[in-house]
């Protein structure tokens, strides 16, 4: 996957930004708050249909004007040019996918794979286990044809049975959803299952990579009931009084969780900030590995103010790693990075107040 031309319009101080990477290493500098991370803002957004930093009225539109703009080229893995709209004006996004409206944003962001690890990134494992959930379903999402209709399915009769729980219904009213709930989530549990799976040894080889002297790491599911113990449907059943005192439904995949765990260290909250960020940076790759192993190329690959985050070995182990693979990748940083010796940037950006020029 290579992005060859990215417009951007009105995004944050980015009041026209004219993008066209090349393929390999890219550089972005410029000083604090110049728009570096508004230009990988950009391309996330394509990507996933939201940004990594907050939601669009937390001030993504550019201040003063009446909507965003961004316009994108790129070949796929095959080499078969693609293009892009996405267009916020206040309401809801339109996006446009090869010339036609896209019925929704998930079709868009199913063609364009981007992997972003930026300054937010420590959240996947020092935060919520929302992140982590998210961080599951966009691998899902990219390499599971069946994962979005399971995925809809559940959230839809999570959003039913969540609703007939704050009416405080006779019990015989949740069997229908308990069960549709059950079945939906006993796949989506499954496939959750198998990706992480899947994902562990790339992870352990990554992780092992970054931070030998944690001793070997392991991926634990955490599938959001006892899966061991019980089927889902016997869990809801068994939790249906406490879902009622609750009014909402307590346990099942919404609740799901995975965590990495070092053999040399106790436990998470043993980690360090850097060893946080490490594994969250581990972890990112590790996705971005297993991505091309299944589709056989290698998602767009965002390191936002890496210089910032991690000491000079580690950036440079990660840029060397990455660029082995031959992915495309957009590095920020404020100064020019002194990079891994044998690694040139292909191209060179500047962005100054919210210009951007190629040097
Ligand atoms: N809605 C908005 N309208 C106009 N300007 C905005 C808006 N939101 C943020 N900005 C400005 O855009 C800039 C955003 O910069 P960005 O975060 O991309 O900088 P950066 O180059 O990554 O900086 P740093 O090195 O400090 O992280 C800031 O100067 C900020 O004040």
């Amino acid at each position: 996957m290579q992005l060859t031309r990215l417009d951007i319009r009105r995004l944050r101080c980015l009041e026209l930004a004219e993008f066209r990477p090349a393929p390999g290493l890219n550089l972005i500098t410029g000083g604090n708050g110049a728009g570096k991370t508004s230009l990988i803002e950009a391309v996330h957004l394509l990507g996933y249909g939201r940004s990594f930093r907050g939601r669009v009225r937390d001030g993504l539109i550019r201040s003063g004007s009446p909507n965003l703009e961004l316009y994108a080229e790129w070949l796929d893995g095959q080499g078969r040019p693609r293009r892009a709209g996405l267009r916020h004006a206040g309401g809801d996004w339109e996006a446009r996918l090869d010339g036609a409206p896209a019925p929704s944003l998930t079709e868009l962001c199913a063609e364009l794979a981007v992997v972003t690890f930026e300054p937010g990134s420590h959240e996947l494992i020092a935060g919520g286990a929302e992140h982590r959930r998210r961080f599951l379903d966009w691998a899902l999402f990219h390499v599971e044809p069946g994962f979005l209709p399971v995925w809809r399915r559940y959230a839809r009769a999570l959003k039913q049975r969540n609703a007939l729980l704050k009416r405080g219904p006779a019990a015989s009213a949740l069997v229908p959803w308990d069960r549709e709930l059950a079945e939906a989530g006993e796949t989506l549990s499954a496939l959750r299952a198998d990706y992480l799976a899947r994902l562990e040894p790339v992870l352990v080889a990554t992780a092992g990579e970054f931070l030998p002297e944690l001793g070997a790491a392991g991926l634990r599911f955490l599938p959001g009931w006892r899966r061991d113990e019980s089927s889902l449907e016997d869990a809801l059943l068994l939790g249906r009084e406490r879902d009622l005192a609750l009014g909402y439904t307590s346990q099942g995949p919404h609740r799901a969780d995975w965590r990495v765990d070092y053999l040399g260290l106790p436990g998470r909250e043993a980690l360090s900030r850097g060893q946080e960020k490490l594994t969250a940076l581990a972890c990112v790759l590790a996705q971005a590995r297993a991505f091309a192993a299944d589709r056989g190329e290698w998602p767009l690959v965002c390191l936002d103010d890496l210089g910032s985050e991690l000491d000079r070995p580690h950036q440079h182990q990660a840029l060397a790693s990455v660029l082995a693979s031959g992915a495309q990748v957009l590095l920020t940083a404020t100064e020019t990075p002194d990079l891994p010796e044998g690694l040139t940037a292909n191209a060179v950006f500047h962005v100054e107040r919210g210009q951007l020029t190629r040097r």
